[in-house]
């Protein structure tokens, strides 16, 4: 759609968007100061952008000679205007960008605010979330947006009071970049709603958010003169810079506040909250970079899905080069946020030469392992912080598992998992190994979807009758890592679920094999003719060591493919073979103690083969698995039941 000056059109925004806006308006959130860190901060962004498209297309129509951002006050209007002369936006682009949430897990969002009680539970949604531009609301009652995108002639003006709509026109004489004006709402010092037209309030804001913002941030300040017997009072306007941009991770850490890292890691990582954890780094030498990373408290919301963003921006020699460096650190930590500021790069490195680049993989080496021993030293430590680390990012640190093997070891040091010796703490591998039994060789673990379905299941029987400690794992990532990860200090890891178990203490084992043995041959019929009759569900069956009261359990070969990792390759649309798996049997169960006696009395009873096919449907179900034919299960249950009755 093309508009010309003079037309005004009136858009609705979209109904997320309207939400979020109106929770905006009635202001949850505590911190009213933060919405001239987001304007800053979007406006520093658009300085980047610009400095790097000229760099990038030399064709490009724009003016870079004094890129800088402005602050401006009108006491009498009480409105605030924060300007650049960045890349600016097209129309469609303020439609696109300002008008709808493009962001994917607005929806989220909206259910968790709703949902949250407190402010304070709120502002944790909004440090995970993030509302940019929409926070302007908090402390306006009507946003003006004027802006030109780089290089178009054509601007567009953009206006709203924060309700259903806004009105959008072409403009023709706007200057290159953007200004947002914010005709605010009255001062409200009980609400911390503080005066923005006041120039020390403004300046104090600056000084303590975006201090080291890398463009210099300048407002009009009057200078008076006091009137003298000769000459009245005299006011000038002088132009002053309130920022000192100083590049954070240039500095060492002892020069630097936890309020300014704070402000600089809310910048960066367009977070609202603190960071966990700081780590400034300095290499110099054959590869010269400074880098300065953030654990953050909270994971982002998009942290497991497909188009998330990685964390770490680029700069050569101080100037931005790309945001979402995905080089610079291994996937699994993609919630690491920061900056890497490498000195011999070309200033026109592109994502592919990243790829490739000597140097770059150097730095990935090192700010991996910095990351890592970190963490190491969060958990031996702080508890508590190391905890909530876990909690949020060991999902995505256990992926590390399975494709960091350099560094492995490290990683299965600072993982912890849930398990049968606790049931609200988690335990990591070295205290779960401090606990095994003396003749214990393996690390047991039981791989599901939830730990209740764990806990009661049958291949956990055994275990618990002999008191042996099982690790209880339910993240899909588990299941992966598990199969690959072959050892911990020496001890291999056992899936309950898997393979044979023999848990049998050394002094019992002659004793229980010859027992075996015995019940092997009084079995042999039973387990021959079960395995023909049910040859379409399972590859064999046998007896059980894991069951203690149910009467059949199934499991798997020590290297298939459980029916959770199955289920989750089928749901990703990847195509899986169905494995046949092993149908164990309890010989000390009464009902199959009862079908063996009826097989061998009445070899061929359609009775015995129902029995059998039931026997099989309540493992699976016993698993948390899913029947093939639920309505043949019913009622072969109902003819058995009714004959027993
Ligand atoms: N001054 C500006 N100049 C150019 N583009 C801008 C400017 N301000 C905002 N934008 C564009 O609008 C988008 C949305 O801004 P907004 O502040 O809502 O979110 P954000 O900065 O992307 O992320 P966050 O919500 O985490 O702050 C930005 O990503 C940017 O593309």
């Amino acid at each position: 759609m093309n508009a010309h000056t003079g037309e005004r059109e009136q858009l609705e925004f979209q109904a997320e968007t309207r939400q979020l806006l109106d929770l905006m308006v009635h202001s949850i959130y505590s911190n009213k100061d933060s919405f001239l860190r987001e304007l800053v901060s979007n406006a520093s962004d658009a300085l980047d952008k610009l400095r790097l498209a000229a760099y990038q297309d030399k064709d490009l129509d724009a003016d870079t000679s004094d890129l800088h951002i402005e602050i401006a006050i009108d006491k009498d209007a009480r409105t605030l205007t924060i300007r650049d002369n960045g890349i600016g936006m097209s129309r469609d682009e303020v439609v696109d960008l300002i008008g709808t949430l493009a962001k994917s897990g607005t929806a989220e969002l909206r259910r968790k605010l709703k949902e949250a009680k407190d402010a304070a539970a709120s502002e944790e949604l909004i440090g995970q979330f993030g509302i940019g531009f929409y926070s302007t609301f908090m402390v306006a009652d009507k946003v003006t947006l004027l802006t030109r995108k780089a290089g178009e002639t054509q601007g567009t003006r953009w206006e709203s009071t924060g309700e259903a709509t806004y009105t959008i026109e072409a403009v023709d004489d706007a200057p290159q970049g953007s200004s947002v004006t914010l005709h605010l709402k009255p001062a409200d010092a009980d609400d911390n709603m503080h005066d923005y037209t006041d120039v020390w309030k403004i300046k104090e804001l600056v000084k303590r958010y975006s201090d080291f913002i890398a463009w210099p941030i300048r407002m009009d300040v009057e200078r008076r003169t006091p009137a003298t017997d000769e000459e009245p009072e005299k006011v000038e306007i002088e132009t002053q810079t309130l920022n000192s941009q100083k590049a954070l991770w240039a500095k060492s850490k002892d020069e630097v506040t936890d309020e300014e890292y704070t402000e600089f890691y809310r910048h960066i990582a367009h977070a609202w909250d603190e960071p966990l954890e700081t780590i400034p780094m300095k290499a110099e030498g054959t590869f010269e970079y400074q880098a300065l990373l953030f654990i953050p408290q909270h994971a982002p919301f998009d942290l497991f899905m497909r188009d998330g963003k990685t964390g770490v921006h680029l700069y050569v020699k101080r100037v931005f080069i790309m945001d979402d460096a995905d080089e610079l650190l291994p996937e699994y930590l993609r919630f690491v946020k920061g900056v890497v500021d490498a000195q011999d790069l070309s200033l026109n490195v592109s994502r592919e030469i990243l790829q490739q680049d000597r140097q770059i993989r150097a730095i990935r080496r090192r700010l991996t392992k910095k990351v890592l021993s970190t963490i190491v030293d969060i958990q031996s430590s702080r508890p508590d912080d190391y905890r909530t680390l876990w909690n949020e990012f060991g999902r995505a640190l256990k992926e590390g598992l399975i494709s960091d093997t350099d560094n492995r070891e490290t990683l299965l040091k600072i993982s912890s998992f849930a398990s049968t010796h606790s049931a609200d703490e988690q335990t990591t591998l070295a205290d779960y190994v401090s606990r095994m039994k003396d003749d214990q060789t393996q690390i047991y673990y039981a791989a599901g979807e939830s730990r209740q379905l764990l806990e009661n299941s049958p291949h956990l029987e055994a275990f618990k009758a002999k008191g042996l400690e099982v690790l209880l794992l339910t993240d899909p990532v588990d299941e992966v890592w598990s199969a690959q990860v072959p050892e911990f200090d020496g001890k291999t890891f056992q899936s309950v679920a898997k393979g044979e178990v023999d848990l049998d203490s050394e002094e019992d084992k002659a004793a229980a094999e010859s027992e075996r043995q015995a019940q092997e041959k009084e079995f042999e019929e039973l387990l021959g003719w079960m395995t023909t009759t049910l040859d379409d569900h399972v590859k064999s069956v046998r007896l059980s060591t894991r069951l203690t009261t149910s009467p059949a359990c199934i499991v798997g070969d020590d290297f298939s493919m459980s029916p959770a990792l199955e289920r989750m390759y089928r749901a990703s649309g990847q195509p899986v073979p169905v494995t046949k798996r092993i149908l164990e049997l309890n010989p000390e169960h009464p009902l199959v103690v009862a079908l063996r006696a009826a097989h061998l009395e009445r070899p061929g009873d359609e009775a015995s083969a129902e029995t059998a096919e039931l026997l099989y449907g309540m493992a699976l179900l016993a698993e948390g698995g899913e029947l093939a034919d639920p309505a043949r299960f019913t009622t072969l249950l109902a003819n058995r039941l009714s004959a027993g009755i």
